[in-house]
This record gives C-alpha cells, structure tokens and sequence, in this order.
C-alpha cells in the first residue's frame, strides 16, 4: 500500500489584467512534481525562496488547491476525495508553519491554540479535553502555567514549541514542518530540531521538512528533493546529496553552505568559481530554450532505487 505519494502535481496561480481582470498567464508555482514519503523518514523539500515548496507544502495539507495532479494518501487521492474522507485523512496529515510569532492567534491562551484541533475534530468532555491539552504541552517541554498565557508571553523557541503540541494533538501521521526554525536564533534552532527528531521517532512521525538551508537539512533528513522554479532538479539519499551532486543548481546550493568556509576556504572559493562558469556555460544542459527548468527523467533512478 502506498503510504503517501504526489503525481504530477501541478498549482498554478493565475495572473490577472486588463479592466475586466481576465486570467492573462500563470504563475507556474508547482509544475510537475513527484515523490514519495515513507513511513518513519524525514524528506526534505529544498531550494530558494520562490521555487515552490511552500505551496507544495500547503497543497498537502489541503490550504491551497492542486491545479492538477495527484496528493495519495493511505491509497486516496485527496485532491479528489469527498469531504468526509477529506475529514477523516486530513487530520492524519498537520502542518508546523515557518513563523511561530504570527501562525498562532495572539487573542487567544495557549489552551484555547492547542485544544482548537481536537474541539474540531473530537467530541471531548471538558476534563477529556484538558488531560490532553496538559499531556502534549508537557511532551513539549511546556510547564502547567504557560497555559493560560497568550503567545506574546513567551520566546520563538516556545511558541514553535506550542505549534508543535498543536499539530501533534490530533495524532497526525505526517507533519510538514515548512522552515520550522528559520524565524528563531541560531541557539534555539538546534534545541527545536533535536526536539523534532526526539517526537518523531516517539509519535512514529513522518515529516515533510520544507527548507532552504541545506546545513539543517543535512542533520534531519533521509532523502531530499531538489525544487528550482516550480520543478524537482533532483531526489536522492543524503549522501547522494550531499556527496555526489548531480544538478548544476544542487552543486551551486551544496557549494554555497557557509560552514565549507571554515576549513577550506580557498578550496570553496575554487569550487563556486568552477561551478559558476559551468552554470553560464551549460545552460543547455539543464535549461530548456526559454530558461524553464528541464524535467527531471526519469522521475528520479536514485529515488526509485532508494525504495527498493
Ligand atoms: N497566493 C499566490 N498567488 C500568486 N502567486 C503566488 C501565491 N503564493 C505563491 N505565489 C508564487 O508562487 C511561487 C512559489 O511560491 P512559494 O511560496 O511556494 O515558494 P517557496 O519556495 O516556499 O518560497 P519561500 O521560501 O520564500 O516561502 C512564487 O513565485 C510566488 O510568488
């Protein structure tokens, strides 16, 4: 059975102008992505700003609607279910969003932010629905008190924290986690993803862990799927990745982490000078006529044999 799979995905915006404001062209956001998640792993979602992994992320879980294409989940297609299967498979599916100090309500306490899934989704008793609001702010590492405080009264580091407990309350099977640390301090960053990795293997968590910063990918992921403009250049293990980039653009993101600096910096130079004379001249190798990105084909070898 397949746990989770995306088919040929595609979300397009549409642009509209002239007086009547008809749809004139398309924002080509997501255009023709496909992978798969396994049970258990943790899959990185990687490129700049704009390349379409946020609304990959947001299509997931429902926010954003599929142009076309397919999101299977537990053998359903949700872009296509009924509302009820929608309800029923949606829950088992949450999102962690990037900026903890504007994705939780400031009007309301963090008992009303962490209860409200389970008030949507679960008829509890008042004493039911408090036990559980309790168990997952302590899973979190949040003290009793904080719960009747608003967001405001609290750090980054905390308030990504009560997101978590919020999107762990409905015991998902999947959390896409979209740049869940990029708003925090450095310091803080490496205390929320251990935290991450900690509920995962106890929660038996899949994520989908959106980012553009290949340093922290690295320490979390299994396998990684390369996005430039709406498009997969490449998929692979981490140490495909990481060892054995294939892709102009995987080299250039790959070449471009800081930390190479350290040691190496002659080196790192050398290595983004090389690899910019190959980006301006093999274009063509990568890049359709019009600059669009070329399909990756097949899907992915690496990513098939890395299932196998
Ligand atoms: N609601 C929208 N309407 C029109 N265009 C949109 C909308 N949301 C996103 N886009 C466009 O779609 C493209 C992909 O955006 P998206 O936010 O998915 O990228 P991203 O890789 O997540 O970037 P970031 O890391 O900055 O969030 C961008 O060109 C963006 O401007």
């Amino acid at each position: 059975m397949t746990f989770f799979k995306v088919n040929n995905l595609k979300v397009y915006y549409p642009i509209r102008g002239g007086i009547f404001r008809r749809v004139v062209n398309h924002v080509k956001a997501v255009d023709n992505i496909n992978f798969e998640l396994k049970r258990g792993e943790t899959y990185a979602l990687v490129g700049e700003s704009g390349c379409g992994k946020t609304t990959t992320g947001r299509t997931v879980v429902g926010l954003t609607k599929a142009t076309s294409g397919e999101v299977i989940f537990n053998n359903l297609d949700l872009t296509k279910c009924n509302r009820k299967q929608i309800r029923e498979t949606r829950r088992e599916i949450q999102m962690v969003f990037q900026d903890p100090y504007s994705s939780l309500n400031p009007k309301k306490t963090v008992y009303d932010i962490v209860a409200e899934p389970l008030r949507n989704f679960e008829n509890l008793s008042k004493s039911e629905e408090r036990e559980q609001v309790e168990y997952f702010m302590w899973k979190v590492g949040m003290s009793r008190d904080s719960l009747f405080k608003y967001p405001h009264q609290f750090s980054g580091g905390q308030r990504q924290r009560v997101g978590i407990a919020r999107a762990l309350t409905l015991k998902p099977k999947i959390i896409i986690a979209d740049e869940p640390v990029s708003a925090l301090d450095a310091s803080v960053q490496a205390q929320v993803l251990n935290f991450m990795q900690d509920i995962q293997e106890e929660f038996g968590l899949t994520y989908l862990f959106i980012s553009h910063d290949l340093g922290i990918v690295r320490h979390m992921c299994n396998r990684i799927g390369i996005m430039y403009k709406g498009k997969f250049v490449e998929e692979g293990t981490r140490e495909d990745i990481y060892e054995n980039p294939q892709h102009i653009y995987t080299r250039r993101l790959i070449a471009s982490i800081p930390e190479l600096d350290t040691d190496q910096h002659q080196n790192s130079e050398l290595l983004r000078k090389n690899i910019e004379e190959e980006y301006q001249k093999e274009n063509d190798k990568y890049f359709n006529e019009d600059g669009s990105v070329m399909d990756l084909k097949p899907v992915s070898d690496t990513h098939f044999a890395a299932l196998r």
